[in-house]
């Protein structure tokens, strides 16, 4: 019967058109049983009593710009070994595959491994009594120029006016980032979220490659924002330092955002660039405690911890006792800390200005609630609107300047010697600012990568 049987190379292309795919590189692989078509994002859902599942495609390799959206019936869910021999509970769908010029159907299992290169395998059952391999040979049945796949998918029509934006960050609910997602569509760009631990890279001379779980790519963004939380800095600014590499705008470089993580880098290069801070001591033996307690003035002094956010790793000792015990007790858990002078005239009120673009586009006062000294809002802190004088907003630019940083949240306490400079934050929270000056921060961030890229809307 061997007459009747199409002979088909190792890869080819096939199309699917139930599920509205026009074109797909299929890996012909005799060895696998069944088919199966990578995808992503897989939710089923009940219509009519039937299990359903939606799921994405992004049918063409090396392309993350193009995804289908797919539904399909649920005919089985089997577990199927993969070529790694990883056991992997999936849907099974049948559908029709079209291959040149014939169609019949096929049962696929929906799987979303990153591993796969091609975007689907074509298994033995699905060529059963129609197919013999030649596995030398490659499209047989027809190649396609990148130009054919573009006009399959009217790739050039596709493409929005705005900007692609991607934020990396943590987590999408977050206030800040449902508010930078929301300025940037607004603006008529296309903003996506992608979290930084699902994120990818090759490394490679020729090409360099950015990917997203699920096989994305990333590489064609025209700016990212790093929004990346503390314990995340290292992957964050690994990842940050790619997108730079690969020529795209960070709004905030991955240099600023780690040494801005350092706080005693950050206040030695503040220093040297004439702002004002605390007096601060810092040593590294507990031998030298006593000393560094008299440095600062002696009690009531701050300790902080180096790594510390959110007010948390930040003590005041009202005693010379005190501090002793508090550093000796940190430094024999091996924490590095810092020692700084006490603030008290501030009584428990800082200054938070949001620099963007080397501009302070809104300031607040942050009170600490009775009884406390910090003024972080994660402490109970409460925000409201200040004016800042212009010594304070020149201390906020140039600070965000001496950084490095393009968007920064500056925080300032009044002393009697005036206003001194507390630290700089890379990732500056939105809801506290945006609340209390009910300014659209989120907007003015999108509108500094637009300036930076020379973006015009064409209306
Ligand atoms: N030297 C000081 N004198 C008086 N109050 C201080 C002093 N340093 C810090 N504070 C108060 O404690 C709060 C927390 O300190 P700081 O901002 O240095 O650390 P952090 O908030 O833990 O760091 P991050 O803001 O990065 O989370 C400040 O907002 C301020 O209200
Ligand atoms: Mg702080
Ligand atoms: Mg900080």
């Amino acid at each position: 019967m061997i007459e009747n049987k199409t002979i088909v190379g190792s890869e080819e292309w096939v199309s699917l058109p139930q599920l509205h795919i026009p074109a797909i590189k299929v890996r012909v692989d005799s060895g696998a049983k069944t088919s199966a078509l990578h995808a992503v994002n897989i939710n089923p859902f009940l219509r009519n009593n039937e299990t359903w599942v939606t799921f994405d495609v992004f049918p063409i390799q090396n392309n993350g710009k193009k995804l289908i959206h797919c539904e399909a019936l649920v005919i089985d869910k089997r577990v199927i070994k993969s070529s790694t021999g990883n056991r992997e509970n999936r849907y099974v769908i049948r559908t029709s595959l079209h291959i040149s010029g014939s169609a019949w159907d096929i049962e696929l299992t929906l799987t979303n491994r990153d591993t796969m290169g091609y975007r689907m395998l074509l298994g033995r059952e699905a060529m059963m009594g129609r197919m013999l391999v030649d596995p030398e040979s490659s499209f047989l049945l027809g190649a396609m120029s990148d130009d054919d796949v573009e006009s399959k998918y009217n790739l050039k029509v596709e493409s929005l006016n705005g900007l692609k934006i991607g934020l990396l960050a943590s987590n999408p609910d977050l206030y800040s980032n449902r508010r930078i997602i929301e300025a940037g569509e607004r603006r008529g760009h296309d903003v996506q979220f992608f979290n930084i631990r699902q994120c990818y890279m090759k490394l490679d001379a020729k090409t360099p490659e950015i990917h997203y779980r699920g096989g994305k790519m990333l590489n064609d963004l025209d700016a990212v924002i790093p929004r990346i939380r503390p314990s995340m800095t290292f992957y964050g600014c690994a990842l940050t330092r790619q997108f730079e590499s690969q020529k795209i705008f960070c709004l905030n470089s991955a240099a600023a955002i780690s040494q801005s993580r350092d706080k005693l880098f950050s206040l030695q290069l503040l220093l040297n660039n004439g702002i004002d801070i605390p007096t601060t001591g810092f040593a590294n033996s507990p031998l030298d405690t006593n000393d560094l307690i008299k440095m600062v003035g002696g009690s009531p002094l701050i300790i902080k911890l180096l790594e510390g956010t959110q007010g948390k790793g930040v003590v005041l000792a009202e005693t010379k006792k005190a501090a002793e015990s508090v550093i000796n007790a940190f430094k024999s858990l091996n924490a590095n800390i810092l020692v700084q002078e006490f603030i008290k005239e501030a009584n428990g009120k800082d200054i938070r200005c949001f620099v963007i673009d080397g501009k302070v586009v809104a300031a607040m006062q942050r009170e600490a609630p009775p009884g406390e000294f910090r003024a972080n809002m994660h402490l109970g802190g409460t925000a409201s609107l200040i004016k800042v004088t212009s010594e304070e907003k020149k201390i906020a630019v140039k600070a965000a300047k001496a950084m490095g940083l393009q968007v920064a949240g500056v925080d300032i306490i009044r002393s009697s010697k005036g206003p001194l400079l507390l630290e700089v934050n890379s990732s500056p929270g939105l809801e506290g600012i945006e609340t209390a000056t009910e300014k659209d921060i989120a907007s003015l961030m999108i509108g500094a990568i637009e300036k930076y890229l020379k973006y015009n809307p064409k209306h």
